[in-house]
């Protein structure tokens, strides 16, 4: 595959780089843009983000030494020139494949990966440690943090900013990459100051209000006042905000100017305390097709390169876009229906909602933690907030769910997306703990639809509930099950789906149709199994489990979170509860992280499909030791 590229198949490694002309710079970069999409147009991936800093990382690797200076890019998605410049070059074709390398980037993978991600906004608190650590050790290399515009809107940045501010270090630089772009536009008064520092409005914009002030002081104060305008103009220059935090602000630089980036970097490493070097890129840059349409291009299944059409379009519809559809619906039927999404709006299928019921929707950026505690808010004045996470993001808002939602009672509706094992993100980003972390929280009501429809029902059934409410769904495409009208489901209630003789499953979500598959095969050979849609993991239906326990020896729970503390730990602690002793395996995501891949493939290994009940039913027949 890298034959083709002149420089690159040659290409050694960052010692390469620093000897390069201008002109084998700008070869190598377009070789770099063209290899991510070769790669990406196979594989799928994050385009734009990588796209846009190609001359960024060149001129990071130009004038620092990883891994000796330390260089964290936040998130990671934007880190693909990143591998192929550093030493993935070889293997970067395995990109998000099962046992290929990460879409993110990992400590385990490279010495020059500093810190993994895969969340935003980490970047500048764990380059901040790794500062105080290296000058604790009296180690003069320097630190780099690169952090986006989008990452930039998150509380942690700010609170890690604080912190650096106070300490002012020395050697440590946060790198603000401003695409102008979250994954969505970029929202918020952070990225409106960002804009004017941008467009040069600024510095102007903030003089005429000076001068328009001073007049109306009238003719004496004015020359007293003119004496100290120079000293406000000094204030109010682009950066205040950063300067006024502690750190030195340097900008605006042209991203895609490698030599201007050299130049200003090497001046920034002679600054004494902390810089912020404000860098302005193009997300996409090179790639018309994402240049053109950013958010669709932050991230893409595989795609033709000529047309930018993407190849495998989702069929049947998604659990995303079944959400989005119901969320529509139900704002019609009710005004008090608001949404709240920490900056997913595209992922979480919430366009159609934005455009309808633009006063009802809050697209808040990168603040997870605000976005609970500000649904809190509106459901204490009457509002029905539905609060829309992907299921690994809502982990940073525990304390709120806690503390501001539970604890009051309030009705406040999450609709959990990417639920389960999400495919080829991998491990930052499968949505494997929250039947666990939800489950124990007092007053939750915690729900997995088992299909499109049930999905629809449960998120009617907790909008007009007095609870506060989890409904959480998958990544990916649903079963292809007709939707009809809304019905409202008895809290706590399961479903007998299937009677059976020895065996009973109960499943939760997902595996529910897996379950059913297994057993239609199992009968087939005379083995009848029982299976329960057990959609609520919170309260569990009591009363239908001490009858199934009257009836079933065997007993297998099924779900796509895991095993640790989910909805099995829940049906074996009622069950020791109530001193019924049955044999139980509990199948789900193993107590470990569990690797990128096809979603399908994980699934499978893991054994939560139906090929995996279905073993768990037999061995339970057979076996008279088991090993789950
Ligand atoms: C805590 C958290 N919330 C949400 C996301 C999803 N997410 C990934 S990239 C992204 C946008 C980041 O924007 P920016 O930092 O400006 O990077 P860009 O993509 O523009 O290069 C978002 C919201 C995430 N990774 N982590
Ligand atoms: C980097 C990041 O966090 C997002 O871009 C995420 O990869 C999107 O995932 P989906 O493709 O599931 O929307
Ligand atoms: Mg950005």
């Amino acid at each position: 595959m890298l034959k083709k590229y002149r420089l690159l198949s040659e290409y050694k490694g960052p010692e390469d780089i620093k000897r390069f002309g201008e002109e084998e710079l700008k070869e190598l970069a377009q070789e770099v843009r063209d290899y991510i999409i070769e790669v990406t147009s196979q594989n799928g991936g994050h385009v734009g983000p990588g796209l846009g800093v190609v001359e960024l990382t060149i001129a990071l690797l130009r004038v620092f030494d990883p891994p000796e200076d330390t260089i964290i890019w936040d998130i990671g998605h934007q880190g693909y020139p990143w591998k192929i410049l550093t030493d993935r070059k070889e293997v970067f074709h395995t990109l998000r494949q099962y046992g290929g390398i990460a879409g993110f980037l990992r400590r385990e993978e490279s010495p020059y990966d500093a810190f993994g991600a895969g969340h935003s906004s980490t970047s500048i608190s764990a380059a901040l440690g790794f500062r105080i650590a290296k000058d604790l050790k009296g180690d003069e290399s320097f630190v780099v943090a690169v952090i986006g515009d989008g990452a930039m809107t998150a509380g942690m940045a700010f609170e890690a900013l604080n912190n650096a501010g106070h300490i002012r270090p020395d050697r440590f630089i946060v790198i603000l990459n401003d695409n102008e772009m979250s994954i969505s536009p970029n929202v918020g008064a952070i990225s409106t100051y960002l804009n004017k520092i941008i467009s040069g409005h600024f510095v102007q914009e903030s003089r005429q209000r000076i001068k328009g002030l001073l007049k109306h002081l009238g003719e004496t104060p004015l020359r007293f006042m003119k004496l100290t305008e120079e000293f406000l103009k000094g204030l109010i220059s682009p950066g205040v905000l950063f300067e006024e935090l502690g750190f030195n602000y340097i900008g605006v630089v042209d991203g895609h100017n490698i030599s201007a980036l050299e130049k200003t970097l090497h001046n920034v490493k002679e600054i004494k305390g902390p810089v912020l070097l404000h860098v302005v890129t193009k997300k996409g840059k090179g790639y018309p097709h994402a240049e053109e349409d950013p958010v669709k291009w932050h991230g893409v299944a595989p795609y033709k390169v000529e047309s930018g059409e993407i190849i495998k379009k989702p069929s049947p519809p998604t659990w995303t876009s079944i959400f989005g559809k119901a969320v529509v619906e139900l704002a019609e039927m009710d005004e008090r229906v608001v949404v709240i999404t920490p900056a997913m709006r595209e992922g979480s299928g919430l366009v159609e909602f934005s455009k309808k019921f633009p006063s009802r929707f809050f697209d808040v950026g990168i603040a997870e933690q605000h976005a609970a505690t500000f649904a809190a808010g509106l459901a204490c004045e009457g509002m029905k907030p539905i609060a829309a996470y992907y299921s690994t993001f809502l982990q940073r808002a525990y304390d709120q769910v806690i503390h501001d939602i539970a604890l009051q009672r309030l009705p406040v509706t999450f609709a959990i997306d990417r639920g389960g094992l999400v495919g080829d993100d991998g491990p930052t980003h499968h949505g494997v703990f929250d039947l666990s972390y939800l489950r124990c929280v007092p007053n939750m009501v915690v729900a997995a639809p088992k299909d499109e429809q049930e999905l629809r029902n449960l998120l009617y059934t907790a909008v007009n509930s007095s609870l506060p409410f989890a409904v959480r769904y998958p990544r990916g495409c649903a079963y292809g099950v007709p939707v009809e009208d809304f019905e409202s489901i008895e809290i706590g209630s399961w479903e007998e789906l299937l009677e059976g003789e020895e065996v009973v499953v109960l499943a939760t979500g997902y595996p529910v149709y897996q379950a059913l598959k297994a057993a239609e095969k199992l009968y087939k050979e005379g083995i009848r199994i029982g299976v329960v849609n057990a959609r609520f993991v919170k309260p569990m239906d009591e009363s239908l489990l001490e009858k199934l326990a009257r009836k079933y020896e065997l007993f297998i729970t099924v779900e796509d979170n895991t095993v640790v503390g989910g909805f099995g730990a829940g049906v074996l602690e009622f069950l020791s509860r109530k001193g019924i002793l049955k044999r139980v395996v509990n199948l789900g995501v193993p107590d470990k992280f569990i690797e990128h891949g096809n979603q399908n493939l994980l699934r499978k290994i893991i054994g939560i499909d139906s090929d995996g009940i279905e073993r768990a039913v037999r061995d339970l027949l057979t076996k008279k030791t088991l090993e789950y």
